[in-house]
């Protein structure tokens, strides 16, 4: 080893110095890249930029801090950074507009992190852009029209009776609370796992079961997966020589298994069922007669099919079971709106034959507005994120958005605006009455997100909430234990909102 100073000591020293220098200046430099830009910013600080310790902190939360500020300024956007990535998060609802649905040419992807030789399950709907979204998408989109989600209703019906059973043990023969989330998490996984996959979970029998324990998985975020996170989101082609995953692969393994074994199977004894496997299975059928397989998102790979069957797993029952956990929450602590919610389900569930179905769950108009509110108030997804794929001048404004630039809109943020919303705090479900739904601008309420990116599985997951909360409340009331840790604080590990400590019910059999 050659040593420059004859100590090596002293040249490592010297050499750790020099970096320290080159990474202080590095950050320095791109710290300004707002200020070159002359768009007002929130002061960044190394070494995560903006935020402050994305490690303790939910970045969603503190992303709603700097969407405050930056109203209070009067500013319609302003600059921010995540570690070392300039992002403009933007604030005015006309913009907001132009950015996810006017102009959704500029700005079709979500700039997500793909990894295709190390990670093709991560090359899901959710995370891959350009033509090959559009193309996938467009043939993904049928799936979720209303006569393909009718023939799904009764599998979550049958799920919604076993959730109901398992709390009506509970409450016979242990009368201790529970933490609802972890029950409505096997709800949802049985849904899911029902309705993607074909496969019957039995989470309620075996809450260790591998959908449940990678499922949970998917969510969690470890201190190790955060910082691959970050190295990924400043440093993509860094991520990819260090062959960094978005899914893990344990789980991608597990993923990729289920869904080969049960589409060989189904192809081998000719087995047709009514779910989200099947129609990807007709798609590749259909494919195979038409085209070859070119990897562009007109047909489909088994690898494809596993990352899309992996995505609806993953993005459905994690939402939809936070979502009715919130709900459930809100209704504990409203006890008069919870009362108006049960007598509207044993009304119209009293005209229905008393089924719950696809209509008699149509018909049930406030629990829709329940959710909707809760959506508003406690919405599972805190940003919505685009990449700008060409430059794009705003229109009205002494600003370009260039190439590359990472835009986020703050969901959290307008649905918490008192410019929209009065007495933002309140939950108060007469907000979405069908009268005032007509008035309401639709960029200041979206927990599915909008535009042509939007979510593809709203019907669904809305569909799921409504029947776990119809089997509960017809025959439950609810109320907040004290176990639960008042005001609930949104956990830094979680992808999607969740509650430090779990929200804790109890269940009074009606
Ligand atoms: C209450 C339940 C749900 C909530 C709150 C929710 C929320 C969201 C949000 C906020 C987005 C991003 C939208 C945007 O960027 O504009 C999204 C995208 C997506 N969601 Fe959902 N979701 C739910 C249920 C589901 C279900 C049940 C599925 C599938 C079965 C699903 C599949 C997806 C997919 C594939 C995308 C990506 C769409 C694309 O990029 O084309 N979601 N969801």
């Amino acid at each position: 080893m050659v040593l420059y100073t004859g100590s090596f000591c002293v040249d490592l020293l010297a050499v750790t110095t020099a970096l320290v220098a080159v990474a202080y200046a590095y950050f320095k430099w791109t710290y300004q890249y707002w200020k070159r830009q002359n768009v007002p910013y929130i002061e960044p600080r190394i070494p995560f930029g903006s935020l402050r310790n994305p490690f303790a902190e939910s970045g969603g939360e503190q992303i709603m801090e700097f969407y405050k500020e930056a109203k209070s300024k009067g500013w319609k956007y302003c600059g921010i950074y995540s570690v070392l990535t300039p992002t403009l998060l933007i604030v005015d609802l006309d913009l907001i507009k132009l950015v996810l649905s006017k102009d959704f040419q500029y700005f079709t992807d979500r700039g997500a992190y793909v990894n295709e030789r190390d990670d093709p399950v991560g090359c899901h709907l959710f995370a891959i852009g350009g033509s090959k979204w559009r193309n996938l998408r467009a043939k993904l989109t049928p799936t979720f029209t209303s006569g393909k989600l009718k023939s799904m209703f009764q599998t979550l019906v049958d799920c919604g009776l076993v959730l109901e059973k398992y709390i009506e043990q509970n409450v016979t023969t242990n009368k201790e609370p529970v933490d609802i989330k972890n029950i409505l998490a096997c709800f949802s996984t049985d849904v899911i796992g029902s309705c993607a996959f074909g496969l019957n979970c039995n989470s309620f029998k075996d809450p260790n079961s591998a959908f449940r324990k990678y499922g949970n998985k998917i969510f969690s975020i470890s201190k190790l997966r955060g910082l691959q996170m970050m190295i990924v989101t400043s440093f993509p082609s860094m991520g990819k020589v260090l062959g960094i995953r978005q899914v893990p692969k344990d789980v991608a393994d597990f993923f990729t298994k289920v869904v080969q074994d049960t589409v060989t199977y189904r192809e081998k004894n000719n087995v047709m069922r009514k779910d989200f496997l099947q129609l990807l299975i007709d798609l590749r059928r259909d494919d195979e007669a038409g085209h070859e397989n070119k990897g562009d998102g007109n047909s489909l790979s088994m690898e494809e099919m596993v990352a899309q069957s992996f995505v609806f797993f993953a993005a459905g029952f994690e939402t939809s079971a936070s979502t009715t956990t919130f709900a459930l929450f809100e209704l504990a602590t409203h006890p008069e709106i919870q009362d108006r919610v049960r007598a509207e389900i044993n009304e119209v569930l009293a005209q229905h034959d008393n089924q719950i179905s696809y209509d008699s769950i149509n018909d049930m108009k406030y629990l829709g507005q329940v959710i909707d509110e809760t959506m508003r108030l406690r919405s599972v997804a805190r940003l919505l994120r685009r990449v700008c794929n060409k430059d794009y001048k705003v229109p009205g404004e002494d600003l370009v958005i260039e190439k590359g630039t990472r835009v986020i809109v703050s969901i959290r943020g307008t649905q918490y605006d008192e410019e929209y919303w009065e007495n933002p705090q309140e939950f108060n479900p007469d907000r979405f009455s069908e009268e005032k739904k007509k008035n309401m601008n639709q960029y200041t309420h979206m927990p599915f997100g909008q535009g042509p990116r939007a979510c593809i599985g709203e019907r669904f997951g809305l569909m799921q909430v409504k029947v776990g909360l119809t089997c509960l409340l017809r025959k439950f009331k609810v109320n907040l234990s004290e176990k639960t840790k008042l005001p609930l604080k949104m956990s830094a590990s979680s992808v999607v909102a969740s509650a430090e400590g779990g929200i804790w019910l109890n269940f009074e059999k009606i």
